[in-house]
């Protein structure tokens, strides 16, 4: 279970060691013995969206590149037919959304008895509510083999616990691994936060793109501006009274068909069309290196849902801005956002602190329970009283608890902050576990040497 910051780099974290492993056991690119035409992939990587898919299809093409690795793609929206031929030449590691998955592999198109590798990327997501039930099909009752048979991997830059708590059931004796402030958002993302009335919206947007520049693209031409919506009508309404004001901006939602969708992304990608107006469908995982502004034009309800959204900018080192504009509607998530804009660095307005000490009791509780599942390294399995505890030395620690699988497996922070954030930027890792390379300036030329039974683990930050 791996936890990393947006645009970090988890892509490769999780591509390159299936690629490694398809190699090293040699790809053997199997059939199913009772239908020559049925894929049998060693890899599988799911993604809660198309777009995404194709995104890490692309990806895990390059890291393949000129091996005997064959990479493939599966994702609905998108004739069946040619998928289909395509996987018939045979694939490795195939990247699929969980809904053409589960229609693939009742037509016996695919079969997942030899999968000896499988990723969820953005794995709370998976996990959520709307997948949960078409994950356990594919886990659980598709021919996979069993999880201590297969090496299971799941990556997001957010992970709460409950989610967490669901994942252990598709993972057996698992290390948990945090690189830099779990659930946090990067310091590389320069956090706004406006109060904007529902009905002064579209003149604050105009206003904020036009000091933008011609056409509401940020700085150079490929300065891009990705504007989140909560509605998929919302944002064809916005769609078209930016046009009307003389933007480009093109929208991209789930009730579009997909090659509108494609369209719309590859538009943007370009920088054709410099304004994006976006659901959470354009939220998670997307990496269009010239974002240099996420707009929340309607905020989302959940503090992970803005994390994620806001971490389409500042991606691989580069800064980026985000601005949010808030009201009466999102009192919900003041205390949140004001945590997490301070953990970040970000100047927070005396308004939007008032607006959290007036939420109440019921978001300080969800306050202190996020604060408690966020940082540190926060595996669920720590408890919620980690958060809070002072590690005197990493021994007691390591005496006083025993997890799981009955083995101890402590990397303990010399030092911890109050969100049991762990300040150092490395530590010992024990034989088995609980890793956390906490700074996510962490030092991979200082990264050895962490002798786990799984071999070493390099934390590497951008520095
Ligand atoms: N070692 C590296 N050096 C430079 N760039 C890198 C490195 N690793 C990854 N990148 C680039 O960083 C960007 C972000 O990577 P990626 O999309 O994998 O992030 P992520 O952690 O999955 O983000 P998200 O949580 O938003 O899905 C990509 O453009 C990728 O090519």
């Amino acid at each position: 279970m791996a936890c990393a910051q947006t645009g970090s780099g988890k892509t490769a974290a999780f591509c390159l060691p299936i690629v490694f492993g398809v190699l090293r056991e040699g790809s053997k690119r199997e059939r199913h013995p009772s239908s020559r035409r049925t894929a049998c992939p060693s890899g599988l990587v799911l993604s809660p969206t198309r777009e995404l898919a194709c995104q890490i299809y692309e990806e895990a093409k390059k890291f393949a590149y000129q091996t005997v690795v064959k990479v493939a793609v599966a994702y609905g929206g998108a004739p069946f037919g040619q998928q289909v031929r395509t996987l018939e030449k045979g694939v490795d590691i195939l990247v699929a959304t969980p809904g053409r998955l589960v229609d693939m592999i009742e037509r016996d198109k695919v079969s997942l008895r030899k999968i000896r590798y499988f990723t969820m990327d953005e794995a709370d997501r998976m996990l959520d509510m709307g997948f949960e039930p078409q994950i356990r099909k594919i886990v659980e009752r598709m021919d996979m083999p069993p999880s201590g048979a297969r090496q299971t991997m799941l990556f997001s830059a957010t992970f709460p616990d409950d989610i967490q708590r669901l994942a252990s059931d598709f993972l057996s004796d698992y290390i948990f691994l945090a690189v830099g402030r779990v659930g946090s958002s990067t310091d590389l993302i320069a956090q706004k936060v406006e109060f904007v009335d529902d009905k002064d919206k579209r003149s604050f947007l105009v206003d904020l793109l036009h000091s933008q520049g011609k056409n509401g693209s940020v700085g150079s031409k490929q300065g891009l501006t990705l504007v989140f919506v909560e509605t998929k009508r919302g944002a064809d309404a916005l769609e078209n009274w930016l046009l009307r004001s003389g933007f480009h901006a093109i929208a991209i939602h789930g009730d579009k068909v997909q090659m509108e969708r494609e369209r719309a992304l590859r538009s943007f990608r370009s920088g054709a069309i410099p304004i994006m107006v976006a659901t959470d469908v354009a939220s998670r995982g997307l990496d269009i290196p010239h974002v240099a502004h996420v707009i929340n034009y309607d905020l989302p309800k959940s503090i992970d849902d803005y994390v994620h959204r806001i971490g389409r900018t500042g991606r691989a080192g580069k800064s980026g801005l985000a601005t949010a504009f808030f009201n009466g509607k999102n009192l919900s998530l003041a205390t949140a956002l004001v945590q997490l804009m301070q953990e970040a660095n970000q100047q927070v307005p005396s308004w939007l602190g008032e607006c959290a000490e007036q939420s109440g009791s019921h978001s300080h509780g969800l306050a202190r329970n996020r604060r408690a599942n966020r940082f540190g390294g926060n595996d669920f399995r720590r408890g919620p009283k980690s958060s809070n505890r002072s590690y005197s030395s990493s021994s007691s620690y390591r005496d006083a608890h025993t997890y799981g699988s009955g083995e101890n497996y402590y990397a303990d922070p010399p030092s911890t902050d109050v969100y049991g954030y762990a300040a150092a930027d490395s530590y010992l890792s024990a034989s088995h576990g609980y890793y956390d390379a906490a700074n996510n300036n962490s030092r991979a030329n200082e990264s050895d040497g962490y002798g786990t039974s799984h071999g070493s683990v390099m934390a590497s930050g951008w520095e």
